[in-house]
């Protein structure tokens, strides 16, 4: 529907954005100088009779302006907007700009005429289907319509913002496009005739002249519920006045003052009324600001939508396969909507047939026979409340209707977001579906990973490889293959390299880009297809980088032969496992080495309200000194509330930062009691011991294990 429909949306968004202005520089005429509500239609009348020798029409439009069409002394006609309480003329009736007439005509018909209305129509009719569906998967995706104004887990700038300006310009543009259509049939006399008459009213016996100005009716009636009056064009008394009120229209006597009939305004009538208001904004700057915005909004939508459909297409290829399905023994199923598990899938792929194996890699949907397959791994995501991703909806219930020649090992690994409640729940469905299946025999139980957190990846693939004493090794570079925008970056500073030799180095990115403390930096060494990622802290909008130089690593060379004012490449992955809480009011941040840099930045750009303790291992206090200054800076400004550090080669007795842990213990129990976050950065045997100190903790202070809280993503890790 969307893309069949584009052009026209953003030719009707476009012009609506120029209409909406037009009812704005209208209504800021201000030729509505008296209230309508205090005057009554008597006292119009009697002004204008003093002050014209003939009026033949008195109107009241949408802005509240009173409009006039009387006779001069002249003989003349003339229409011009008039002060309702004198009479006199304030101002000549406003001239449609040729730019509204412009966009007025390719906003109703693109100049085609009637085919150009018709296919308006359709195409308003269309935005309505998408504009429902649109709110359906909002519900859908939040968990219930009474969720959808509840938060949502930002993961992509086009999806968040597609969600988030959704939200608040669905509804406006459901009554856009239902009045669109509802005006279109109107148009097209598609819409129920207009069959009412006048119904004649009993008249009152008394039939003595009554002036104009006494007349009840008149009276009463205040301008604010007028469109139209029409006076009597001669003294005939056949001729009446006719009134044209919102919801009906009266016809006057011009002697008697008495009520001759009535006709009550019809609901299409009404309909096509308040339609015409709504779909233009004629009459309120603050609607049609609002429906301005919704026209930027579907600009936007159009935009993000297909954004999002060609990065999924992008991300979700799947490689050539190397052997046929019935030739490999390896068989990898993939649930993936927005292409992310697809990488992982891919890696592990690699990393197989690397190994000697014949892999087939494939989507969950496509499941069937295998005639050689003995293993089954299945890498799948979970969407809207825990359910399918769209490439595995048919998967579950594939498995009892086909049948396979051989027993097959299997293992489920879910790829999630703790944000969910539903965490991973397809993929624990998966494991179930199969485990009650004899032809299936679970070799690892179900593994979750949470937001493409590269180390749970690794955790599953560690019990791969005990399990099939295997040593297969997957990179995190390797799973960034796509979507990677490589850009220019200025190196602002660098410092010296250290005793351990380690050094600091500071980039500008040379255009506008957003990123995040402990985001990733990729680089690509010349010759090499292979990247290498570092942990990025946001210092002020520059990215600082903490680098470890090793003998042979081409990029730490790279990095160190850099000096100020030079130019490089690079790409900023994002890393939204590794992020620090929004909301979060205390945080325990624990690094070795070169693991600092990202909370280095945190520290810098956190709110001042959160309190942030930091853990630091390293080899000597010399090996501190490059970080000293930041450090020092953060705890003068009150950004760090405490600061522990671990020195290995200062003393006789190594120290690790787990041990420093150790003695914080009632601390570290209180954040993780009060559902406030642990950070881990830095080397793997790093967060191992970590974990081990953290498990004692846990279960010695809070009589639980640290699962739960790894479970309640309260424990954040990003080691390499
Ligand atoms: C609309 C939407 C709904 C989601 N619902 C869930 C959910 O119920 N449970 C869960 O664990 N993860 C949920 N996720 C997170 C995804 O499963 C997770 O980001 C996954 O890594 C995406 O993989 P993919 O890029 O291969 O599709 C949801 C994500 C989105 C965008």
């Amino acid at each position: 529907m969307a893309i069949s429909s584009a052009l026209f949306i953003i030719i009707a968004s476009v012009t609506g954005i120029i209409l909406a202005f037009e009812p704005i520089s209208d209504k800021l005429n201000s030729f509505d100088v008296v209230p309508t509500n205090q005057i009554s239609i008597a006292e119009t009348i009697a002004v204008l009779h003093q002050k014209y020798d003939e009026v033949i029409t008195i109107e009241v439009d949408e802005n509240d302006f009173v409009s006039a069409n009387v006779i001069l002394e002249d003989g003349k006609s003339v229409t011009f907007y008039i002060n309702p309480k004198t009479g006199e003329k304030i101002g000549d009736i406003i001239k449609k700009k040729p730019i509204y007439e412009f966009a007025t005509n390719l906003h109703r018909s693109l100049f085609l005429k009637s085919t150009g209305r018709i296919l308006i129509g359709f195409v308003s009719f269309l935005l309505l289907l998408i504009s429902v569906t649109g709110i359906v998967l909002i519900a859908k995706r939040q968990g219930g319509i009474s969720k959808f104004f509840s938060k949502i887990v930002k993961e992509d700038f086009n999806q968040y913002y597609h969600i988030i300006i959704g939200r608040y310009t669905l509804i406006p543009i459901m009554i856009i496009t239902v009045t669109g259509v509802y005006l279109s049939l109107e148009k097209f006399s598609l819409l129920p005739k207009d069959t009412a008459v006048h119904q004649n009213i009993e008249q009152k016996k008394d039939t003595s002249t009554v002036n104009r100005a006494n007349v009840e009716f008149f009276k009463t009636t205040k301008l604010d519920e007028v469109k139209k009056i029409e006076l009597p064009f001669s003294t005939d008394e056949e001729d009446y006045y006719y009134v044209k009120l919102t919801d009906k229209e009266v016809a006057v006597h011009q002697k008697t003052g008495q009520i001759i009939s009535l006709k009550k305004q019809p609901l299409v009538t009404f309909g096509a009324y308040y339609s015409l208001l709504l779909h233009t904004g004629k009459g309120s700057i603050l609607w049609s600001f609002v429906l301005l915005l919704a026209c930027f909004a579907i600009l936007f939508f159009i935009f993000s939508g297909f954004a999002m459909t060609l990065q999924r297409r992008k991300k979700t290829t799947i490689i050539k396969n190397k052997f046929h399905k019935n030739e490999a023994e390896y068989i990898i199923l993939v649930g993936s909507e927005t292409g992310s598990t697809f990488n992982f899938a891919t890696a592990f792929y690699k990393a197989l047939i690397a190994s000697g194996k014949t892999v087939f890699l494939s989507e969950l949907n496509q499941y069937t026979s295998y005639k050689k397959a003995t293993n089954l791994i299945i890498f799948t995501a979970t969407y809207g409340e825990g359910e399918a991703p769209i490439n595995a909806k048919k998967f579950i219930s594939k498995i009892e209707s086909t049948p396979q020649n051989n027993i097959l090992n299997f293992s489920v690994v879910g790829f999630g977001s703790k944000e969910y409640k539903q965490y991973c729940q397809f993929a624990i469905l998966v494991h179930a579906n199969l485990q009650l299946h004899d032809k299936f025999t679970p070799i690892l139980p179900i593994s979750k990973i949470n937001n493409q957190s590269f180390s749970d990846f690794n955790q599953w693939l560690e019990e791969w490889n005990t399990f099939h004493k295997t040593e297969l090794t997957i990179t995190s570079e390797s799973l960034l293959t796509t979507n990677k925008k490589e850009q220019e970056f200025t190196v602002i500073d660098k410092t010296d390299i250290n005793i351990d030799d380690t050094f600091l180095i500071q980039l500008k990115p040379n255009k506008r880009t957003t990123f995040e403390s402990g985001d990733l930096l990729s680089i690509t060494p010349k010759n090499e297809t292979r990247s290498r990622l570092y942990s990025i802290a946001k210092i002020d909008h520059t990215i600082l980088l903490s680098i470890k130089k090793h003998e042979f690593g081409l990029c730490s060379t790279y990095f160190n032969s850099l000096h100020k004012t030079d130019k490089m490449i690079a790409s900023v992955q994002k890393n939204v496992a590794f992020h620090l809480p929004k909301k979060a009011k205390e945080v325990i941040l624990i690094a070795n080495g070169t693991g600092i840099a990202p909370f280095l930045g945190m520290i810098n750009g956190k709110k001042s309200n959160t309190k942030v303790h930091l853990f630091w291992g390293g080899r000597t206090k010399e090996s501190f000194k490059i970080y000293k200054d930041t450090i020092n800076t953060a705890i003068e400004n009150k950004e760090l509330t405490s600061f522990y550090t671990a020195y290995s080669q200062e003393e006789k007795e190594k120290i690790y930062v787990q041990n420093i842990l150790e003695q914080q213990a009632t601390l570290i129990a209180n954040t993780l009691k009060n559902g406030n976050t642990i950070m881990i950065c830095g080397s793997i045997v790093m967060q191992k011991g970590v974990t081990k100190v953290l498990e004692e903790i846990s279960k010695k202070h809070l009589q639980s294990s640290l699962h739960q809280f790894e479970e309640n993503n309260q424990i954040k890790t990003d080691c390499y």
